[in-house]
């Protein structure tokens, strides 16, 4: 097997390169290529991984050139300089390191708050200039003061802390935070983001870039702040409007700003710009260097592990797979996409449900991973291009229902998977397990029982049970040349319906299937593919 290769196309610290190379993954370290798109586009064709900060844009026209890429490892938090959509679209994982540089990102958010509330930045450009203006700076306590939080998450739950620590009032704004947390993290909880609004002396967000979080201190929003508000902004550019926040500054309504991150990046001009008490630094939120090792460590390690072994940590368009569920898993998840590959080349007509069943040994283990690589075998036979990411996607797009079912072992077999597949016409049903050898195995299809091994090349037969079959078959693969490896009969009840399935060296030639047909024994005749590497 080739190793891996993984472009490294922003500022990471080396050490994810040395990871890379540690690991046996070829990797370019070119840390100015983000910024150049055309350039990207030229060379992102040959690299299985791709890793980045917040200069790289991975947008679908990048996407298009990217015919290899699998993962795609962001080294730091947000996403949102990723396409999302249209990596899961294309099969490519899309990862980060959600705590690798949190305790920084909120130190800086403190130190914002800080150097706002004493117009740190100022008076030291003052100071330097040798005027000491020591009137002019006339600043403001933070003890005692309302803190209000937007996003109490893993940066806002540690700006709370800090804050705390300060002897600040701190209330906080997130729907998704509990009483509980909220209490254990000694802040109140709003329900409503006017309140906050109303009483906070600082206000500072911690929330990603989100439709529903885009414009939150909106310029309505913005003008029901209490007199003297200040304002810190250490999470995303787009979250308040820069416009509306100038106005206030200027008319004196909010008496300060600080802002790391800005709507248009770099930022090169914006309305905040050279306003008095105005803070501003180049999204620095996550640069110390113990936040870079953090970073470029872990996404390196995760991005490895995943080009290497298939385990996901850390994906927002997969879900997790640990190394050792990865080794565990495997054959299970190999039987998953046989089962969906089997019934998605037996099926011709629109899908409407996918049910699913997972009994004992099956039913303990990772079912979102087992659900993508099944849904994805069976998506396969429509698009070759569908892998276990982009399944579950490409699925909901077509408007197929998905139900899964899990059970204590019921019979013989430690624990099987049995999909039915339901369309207009009719619903198919197969089932499978894992042997003790590790290989899968086909155990019912159709509701008949039998005992299949899969191969790459099968031939899946229906018929009404009569004498003739097995010489028929075993006949016509002789005279065409097709060894046979493994041949299994099943059947409901004598006479009636009954299947083979032929484990075969080499696909079955259309000619050998014309004279089956010929014989008039079959109902259906159907060559069958599996990808067993
Ligand atoms: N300036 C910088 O260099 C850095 C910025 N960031 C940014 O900081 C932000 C926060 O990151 P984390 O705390 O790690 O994220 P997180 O996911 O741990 O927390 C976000 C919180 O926002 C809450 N939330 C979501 N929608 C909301 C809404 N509509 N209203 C109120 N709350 C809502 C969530 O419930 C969650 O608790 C992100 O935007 C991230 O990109 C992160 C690292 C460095
Ligand atoms: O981790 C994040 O979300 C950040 O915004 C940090 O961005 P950066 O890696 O410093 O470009």
């Amino acid at each position: 097997m080739t190793a891996p290769k993984v472009l490294v196309s922003d500022k990471l610290s080396e050490t994810a390169v040395q990871i890379f190379r540690d690991r046996g993954i070829d990797v370019d370290f070119l840390p100015d290529v983000g910024k150049d798109k055309e350039k990207l586009a030229e060379i992102i064709g040959q690299y299985d991984g791709l890793a980045i900060r917040s200069a790289t844009k991975v947008t679908p026209s990048i996407l298009e050139h990217a015919h290899k890429l699998k993962v795609v490892g962001r080294a730091g938090i947000g996403t949102d300089n990723v396409d999302k959509e249209a990596a899961s679209k294309k099969g490519v994982i899309v990862m980060n390191t959600p705590f690798g540089n949190m305790i920084t990102t909120a130190e800086h958010a403190i130190a914002m708050m800080f150097a706002c509330a004493r117009q740190i930045p100022e008076a030291s450009a003052s100071t330097h200039a040798g005027k000491w203006e020591k009137s002019k700076f006339m600043g403001v306590e933070l003890t005692g003061k309302t803190l209000g939080v937007i996003g109490a998450g893993n940066i806002g739950g540690i700006v709370c802390d800090r804050a705390r620590g300060l002897k600040m009032k701190v209330v906080a704004y997130d729907p998704f935070l509990s009483e509980e947390k909220a209490g254990k993290m000694q802040v109140e909880k709003v329900e409503d983001l006017d309140d906050l609004l109303k009483r906070a002396d600082f206000i500072t967000l911690h929330v990603p870039l989100t439709d529903q979080t885009r414009n939150i201190l909106s310029k309505e929003n913005l003008a029901k702040t209490k007199k003297g508000v200040r304002i810190i902004n250490c999470a995303r550019g787009g979250l308040v409007d820069e416009a509306a926040l100038a106005e206030l500054i200027k008319s004196g309504h909010v008496a300060g700003a600080a802002f790391d991150v800005f709507a248009e990046e770099p930022a090169k001009e914006n309305p905040l710009f050279n306003l008095p008490n105005v803070v501003c630094t180049p999204h620095l939120g996550a640069s110390t260097s113990e936040a870079q090792e953090n970073v470029a460590l872990q996404v390196a390690e995760q991005m490895s592990d995943y080009l290497l072994t298939g385990a996901v940590q850390n994906a927002l368009n997969m879900p997790s797979v640990t190394a050792e569920e990865a080794k565990v898993m495997g054959p299970w998840i190999k039987l998953a996409d046989h089962l969906g590959s089997f019934i998605g080349q037996m099926t011709d007509e629109a899908i409407k449900a996918i049910n699913i069943l997972y009994d004992g040994e099956a039913a303990t283990m990772n079912l979102e991973a087992l659900n993508c690589s099944l849904i994805a075998g069976i998506m396969k036979s429509v698009n070759p291009e569908v892998n276990m990411v982009s399944a579950p996607m490409v699925a909901r797009e077509r408007g197929i229902k998905i139900s899964t079912t899990n059970q204590e072992q019921s019979g013989a077999f430690e624990g099987y998977i049995k999909v039915t597949v339901v369309t207009e016409k009719r619903e198919r049903s197969i089932a499978g397990t894992v042997f003790s050898d590790g290989k899968p195995r086909f155990i019912q299809i159709k509701g008949i029982n039998i005992d299949a091994e899969v191969g790459r090349h099968m031939l899946y037969t229906t018929n009404n049970d009569e004498p003739g079959i097995i010489g028929a078959l075993g006949h016509t693969m002789g005279k065409n040349g097709v060894n046979i490896a493994n041949f299994t009969l099943g059947r409901k009840d004598a006479g009636g319906e009954a299947i083979a399935l032929l484990y075969v060296d080499e696909p079955v030639p259309a000619e050998a299937r014309a004279q089956l047909a010929e014989t008039g024994l079959f109902n259906q005749i159907k060559p069958l593919q599996f990808d067993v590497a």
